[in-house]
């Protein structure tokens, strides 16, 4: 089947978009992991799909890299949200989200987060501000639920910290039923995290706009922070807000890099 994508990114984190609201794309995990093949595909770290909503202007679904469906992901939801332009309503699997589109990227409405254990979800109860938990180096982490799960852990200095070998390990551990995105903070200021990410089923990525929502919250939550705030990924900056008790703010930028167009049999 012949298909047109937009290839987008923000702050480095790659996506191929395919505007499937007037024109059906079926889409399996596959045909996910073939257009997301940095070799042999198109190459992202998420396969963008937009369907038409009911209760909504459009529905996101979001594949990861190695194919897996999964809830939210925020730099998508502003490079989406810039696509279309305007204010716009999107339903994702993770809830509906406000987005809208402002001088070359978005502000997204990310809506509340959730701290219980079996909506992270655990695979046991316990405390999910401070985790009775570690691997090697990296102990007791927070975990935060913003349409999909994170766990994070705040560290003296992050370059100390080998995440390309602890975050597939933290990612398929049993504690976590649904894996999990594993955020490594540094705090700089009340106002300022550094933050690296490894994400589920995606691996390091440049920026994780869910990753800096959780981040941000657990910092918050912890006394750590107060928002506004500025959270800096290997690729730039986001700022997000967020009050306890209210919904996630986030603003940052969404970047359209070219459109084509491809034959899904070239991915199979
Ligand atoms: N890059 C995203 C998050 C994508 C989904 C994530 N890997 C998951 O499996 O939950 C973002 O910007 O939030």
């Amino acid at each position: 089947m012949r298909f047109a994508f937009h290839k987008m990114h923000g702050l480095g984190n790659d996506f191929v978009v395919v505007d499937a609201r007037v024109t059906a794309f079926p889409v399996d995990a596959a045909l996910a992991r073939g257009i997301a093949d940095r070799h042999r595909g198109i190459g992202c770290d998420q396969l963008i799909l937009l369907e038409p909503a009911r209760d909504a202007d459009l529905t996101m679904r979001i594949f990861n890299a190695d194919g897996s469906e999964v809830e939210a992901c925020g730099n998508a939801t502003r490079c989406v949200a810039a696509l279309v332009g305007g204010d716009v309503a999107i339903a994702t699997a993770g809830g509906l989200l406000h987005a809208s589109a402002a001088g070359g990227g978005a502000n997204v409405d990310m809506g509340g987060p959730r701290f219980d254990w079996d909506g992270i979800p655990l695979a046991y109860a316990m405390d999910t501000l401070t985790m009775p938990v570690g691997w090697e180096g990296l102990a007791q982490p927070a975990a935060v639920n913003v349409g999909n799960p994170h766990v994070i852990f705040f560290v003296p200095d992050l370059d100390a910290v080998d995440l390309a070998r602890l975050g597939p390990l933290i990612e398929h551990d049993p504690l976590f039923p649904q894996r999990i995105n594993v955020n490594v903070a540094q705090m700089l200021a009340p106002d300022h995290i550094r933050l690296a990410v490894w994400e589920r089923g995606a691996g390091l990525t440049r920026a994780c706009g869910t990753g800096a929502c959780a981040t941000a919250v657990a910092a918050i939550r912890r006394g750590l922070a107060s928002g506004p705030l500025t959270v800096t990924l290997p690729g730039g900056p986001l700022v997000i807000d967020w009050v306890p008790g209210g919904r996630i703010l986030m603003r940052g930028p969404a970047t359209h890099v070219f459109s084509g167009e491809a034959d899904t049999d070239a991915f199979r």
